[in-house]
């Protein structure tokens, strides 16, 4: 079986996953490279590029909900666990595959599967046992949250959560840079791409409650403690911007290794800026 390479794209709601998905998909086609898209959203409606293998053709959630008499949290949770009673179907829909295409996975946006259901672990667990699959996680979560610091460390939480439950290779993203790049300086968005602790001390001082300040402080602790989590600066609608995240992906898959040289002269600037902030 080839060796075959997958991302799985994760965040809250919102946050810009089926929009970076297509920007990445177009960039990949227009760069000549094969790809697969596949949406694992059962609620997802509206497409850019139509999914290659599309979940709601196993399963739909309106029909669970309206079935199983569920909210849409509970209803989404039921697709995924008759997804996982039903692998064989994935694995027909995937088909053998071929060694050069990425597969991108368009995963929803509730929170709980980041959190504390097995459902993304199993998944991933299946691709790569399965299918031999390569794979890297990029999670998600809007750079306008830089605004609001309790947002921003809570979403930060969020993605340490992901990166310790799915054990993959992982690149965490501020989406919607073009949002918030005119309201803060450079300067200022270093101390978000890597997470500065005091940022969130500097809000909970001017909190007169004692107990919030010693929650906040667990929570610094617990992120300089792990420190693992920085992020790649995301703006969906700049073709440079989608060309060094997706060097970052390949760099976790290693997939250069198994390819010949495609990175341009341009690609490797691109990047020193990112680099750089
Ligand atoms: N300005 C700006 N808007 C964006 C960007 N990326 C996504 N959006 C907008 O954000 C909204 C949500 O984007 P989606 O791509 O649907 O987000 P999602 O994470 O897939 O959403 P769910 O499937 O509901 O979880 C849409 O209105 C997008 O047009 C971006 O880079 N810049």
């Amino acid at each position: 079986m080839t060796n075959r390479f997958g991302l799985l794209v994760l965040g809250p709601a919102g946050c810009g996953k089926t929009t970076f998905c297509s920007a990445l998909i177009s960039y990949l086609r227009d760069s000549k490279r094969a790809c697969k898209y596949v949406n694992l959203d059962p609620a997802a409606e509206d497409f850019e590029y139509e999914p290659d293998v599309d979940i709601k053709d196993l399963i739909s959630l309106d029909d669970v909900m309206e079935e199983m008499s569920l909210g849409p949290n509970g209803g989404l949770i039921a697709c995924f666990e008759f997804l996982l009673d039903n692998l064989d179907w994935l694995d027909e829909e995937l088909g053998e595959g071929d060694e050069e295409s990425l597969v991108v996975f368009d995963c929803p946006g509730q929170i709980e599967l980041y959190s504390h259901i097995p459902v993304l672990p199993t998944l991933t667990k299946h691709l790569q046992q399965h299918h031999s699959f390569s794979l890297c996680a990029s999670y998600l979560i809007e750079s306008t949250f830089v605004v609001d610091r309790a947002k921003y460390f809570a979403g930060t939480l969020s993605a340490m959560s992901a990166m310790i439950m799915l054990e993959i290779p992982h690149i965490n993203i501020l989406s919607k840079m073009d949002l918030v790049k005119k309201q803060i300086t450079k300067r200022e968005m270093k101390r978000f791409v890597d997470p500065d602790p005091n940022l969130l001390l500097e809000d909970a001082r001017k909190d007169t409650n004692e107990k919030f300040w010693k929650l906040n402080e667990k929570v610094v602790d617990l992120i300089e403690d792990f420190s693992m989590v920085s992020y790649l600066k995301l703006e969906a609608g700049d073709e440079d911007s989608v060309a060094a995240i997706l060097s970052y992906i390949d760099d976790c898959l290693q997939w250069s290794e198994h390819q010949e040289p495609r990175m341009r002269d341009d690609d490797e600037g691109v990047r020193d800026e990112e680099l750089e902030g």
